[in-house]
């Protein structure tokens, strides 16, 4: 059995990050850019008020006081939207414009509204104002060419505003990984609220999966429920493979149970098993496979606990690599209290994580079966327990792994 570090290792060795394409900007989130992201267009593509008021000549306004405030005629309304216009503005001569609109040819000023006195169609101002306010010159945040996003960058959504003001249609991306979430086992119900008949349960983890992967920012392509029979995990493992995803993820039926059929249908199809156990807890008979056309596939422990850890320590860092992002580093965090584990295992422990006077705490949470979701539920973080270690103490630092960090952070 190979240590957690060592499973690690071996999984990332086998992804490779997805090859681009080209995604229109409604799709781009969660991507990485796989080229560098250069302006097709300037912005703002024209000088334009920042403010609501009148674009003036600041000349016509010098020596302007109170008592003898400057008189200038309004001659025209611009609007954000109008299309913008060559003739200048002339002596004693101002523009009612609004936010946004193009400054006419001439007008050096954009002065606001509350600080102008209107008297029908002329303007009163009582006092000189400077050249070169609240108007947004053209290319000021960015001009046709420049580099705007180097290629490896995550497209996040403050990034967004950034890729529709750039001019271009489409993206040069590694696309989100996609995912297939399969649950195996006779004994599932999916439909929520349905009157269990004994023997049931409720499937927790295919929900979970698929939402987990939702906001850990890859697409889960599909998700289906099969019984104890290799017959129907192969019908479904067929469906998954016949959409683009990069991944298969299944849950149950990869330990020593009689009905652990998972590993033995992989083989039947010529899959090759990469990693079968390792020494982690929960979850130590994960499996991870390679499809015999090149996909990958985890088998992710049935108890719902030990799928969470699977999917979060070895799923998601390498959907992270296929997206092209680069390995997460864990948070470190003080511990609140001793906590002892099994020696030879790295365990996962489900985990506050909090914030007291500025220093981030974590505390490991009664109830670690790998069964119980009342504790899963309250955790935001996994505190890793390293193997080798029997107790950690109070106030040790400890490395930790949010619950629910997306490909986003
Ligand atoms: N003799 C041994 N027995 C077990 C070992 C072992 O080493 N020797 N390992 C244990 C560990 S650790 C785990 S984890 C489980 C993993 O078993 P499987 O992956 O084969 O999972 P199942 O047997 O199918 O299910 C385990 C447990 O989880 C429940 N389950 C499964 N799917 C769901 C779901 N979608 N939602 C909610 N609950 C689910 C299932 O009903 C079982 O109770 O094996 C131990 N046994
Ligand atoms: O590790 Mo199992 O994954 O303990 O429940």
């Amino acid at each position: 059995m190979l240590s957690y570090s060592d499973a690690l290792a071996l999984v990332l060795d086998h992804a490779a990050p997805a090859a681009a394409a080209e995604w229109p900007l409604g799709e781009a989130i969660g991507c990485v850019l796989a080229g560098d992201l250069h302006a097709k267009t300037a912005s703002p593509s024209f000088d334009n008020a920042a403010m609501d008021g009148y674009a003036i000549r600041s000349v016509d306004t010098a020596g302007a006081s109170a008592e003898k405030p400057a008189h200038l005629t309004v001659s025209r309304t611009l609007a954000a939207g109008d299309p913008g216009t060559n003739v200048a503005l002339s002596a004693g001569e101002a523009a009612r414009i609004m936010t946004g609109a193009p400054v006419p040819p001439g007008a050096v000023s954009v002065i606001p509204v509350e600080m102008t006195q209107q008297d029908g169609e002329t303007v009163l101002i009582s006092a000189a104002y400077p050249a070169g306010r609240n108007i947004r010159l053209k290319g000021s945040d960015f001009a046709v060419g420049d580099l705007l996003l180097a290629s490896g960058t995550l497209i996040t959504s403050s990034a967004i505003p950034l890729l529709a003001a750039s001019g271009h249609e489409r993206f040069r991306v590694r696309p989100r990984p996609g995912v297939w979430w399969i649950s195996t086992g006779r004994e599932l119900v999916d439909e929520p609220g349905r009157q269990l008949l004994p023997g049931q349960i409720y499937n927790s983890s295919g929900p979970y999966g698929e939402t987990a992967l939702k906001a850990a920012g890859c697409d889960c392509l599909g998700r289906t429920t099969v019984g104890d029979d290799g017959e129907s995990f192969r019908r479904a493992l067929d469906a998954a493979l016949a959409s683009p995803v990069n991944v298969i993820i299944s849950t149950g039926a990869v330990s020593v149970g009689t009905y652990d059929f998972v590993r033995a249908e992989l083989e039947a199809m010529g899959a090759e098993i990469l990693l079968h156990r390792a020494r982690v807890k929960p979850g130590k008979p994960i499996l991870f496979a390679k499809l015999p056309d090149g996909r990958h596939f985890f088998g992710l422990p049935g108890n719902p606990v030990s799928t969470a850890m699977g999917l979060r320590m070895f799923a998601i860092p390498f959907l992270r690599a296929l997206a092209g992002l680069p390995a997460e580093q864990p948070v470190k965090a003080r511990l609140s209290d001793a906590v002892s584990a099994t020696k030879g295992f790295t365990v996962f422990l489900k985990a506050g994580l909090f914030e007291d006077n500025g220093k981030l705490m974590v505390t490991p949470f009664n109830g670690q079966e790998s069964y119980k979701l009342h504790s899963m539920a309250l955790m935001n973080a996994w505190i890793v327990h390293p193997e080798g270690i029997e107790t950690l103490n109070g106030d040790e630092m400890v490395n930790c792994f949010p619950a629910d960090r997306s490909l986003f952070a």
